[in-house]
């Protein structure tokens, strides 16, 4: 599917909690181009998952609109141009590696095993998991379960991914391998994806823009357009301009000193 772009306009989102509301984002605006990387970092609590949720049209914000390649938000649902990948993989543990890629084929396009498959394998085959696609979910490491809950989204080939803090639970060297992997599927696919995660390093490694959230409502506290240079490879890490980006984006997140 072609990629397409996101435009949000004036939204928030307020949740009831016991007796209060609790204003969660206010009066937030967000063009996402067709095709970029984009990603939302911040601290915990600061909205993150839930404007990722609001940009997907999963989420019904209490204010503004949002509208997905052109479209009012419900309708890019419906035509299922959205694909997620959560914080955790959420495979089922009886179904090889190639059942799993192919279940949302099967739930949300009706497809049987058979007409699932073919699109389930080019979507192992990009995640580079071919080889693995009779394993089930327990002979599985922890970053091939998240590159299989990335090849069943992909195998909708929906023209926009939205990723939770996908690799948020992996180990450092195999979180460095999925950003170079995901780097990789991104350039080739030419999808457009949003992105959540607390990591700096991962949000400029990634990304074409880096928005942080404060947790002031969720405000932009920096939209940073990053200029490295595609494709990025490990070396990228060492340069120091990339450690300029780094540590212009650690301005904004660490708390201040007093004095
Ligand atoms: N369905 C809900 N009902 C009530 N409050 C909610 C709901 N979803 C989120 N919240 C509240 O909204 C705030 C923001 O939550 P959100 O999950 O969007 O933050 P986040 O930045 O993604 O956090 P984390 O990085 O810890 O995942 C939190 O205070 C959370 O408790």
């Amino acid at each position: 599917m072609e990629s397409m772009g996101i435009s949000a306009q004036g939204i928030a989102m307020r949740f009831a909690r016991r007796e209060q509301e609790q204003t969660v984002l206010e009066n937030l605006d967000l063009d996402i181009t067709p095709g970029s990387f984009v990603t939302l970092l911040g601290p915990s609590g600061c909205g993150k998952s839930t404007l990722l949720k609001i940009l997907g049209g999963i989420l019904e914000p209490t204010r503004g609109t949002v509208r997905i390649g052109g479209q009012p938000a419900a309708d890019a649902v419906k035509g299922r141009v959205i694909g997620l990948v959560p914080q955790r993989p959420a495979l089922l543990p009886w179904k090889s590696a190639l059942q799993n890629a192919s279940m949302l084929r099967q739930i949300a396009a009706g497809e049987r095993a058979a007409e699932a498959a073919p699109a389930a394998r080019r979507a192992l085959e990009l995640v580079g998991l071919s080889a693995a696609e009779d394993k089930l979910p327990h002979e599985l490491s922890g970053g091939m379960a998240q590159r299989v809950s990335l090849a069943r989204a992909l195998a909708m080939d929906p023209a926009i991914l939205l990723m939770d803090e996908p690799f948020g639970a992996l180990d450092a060297i195999t979180r460095d391998e999925m950003n170079l992997k995901l780097a990789e599927i991104w350039a080739t696919t030419g999808k457009t994806v949003v992105f959540v995660t607390h990591s700096i390093s991962e949000a400029v490694f990634l990304s074409d823009t880096v928005h942080v959230m404060g947790l002031d409502r969720g405000r932009f506290l920096e939209s940073l357009d990053v200029a490295l240079p595609r494709p990025r490879t490990r070396e990228v890490l060492d340069e120091p301009v990339f450690t300029e980006y780094t540590g212009r984006l650690r301005g904004h997140l660490e708390p201040k000193a007093t004095v």
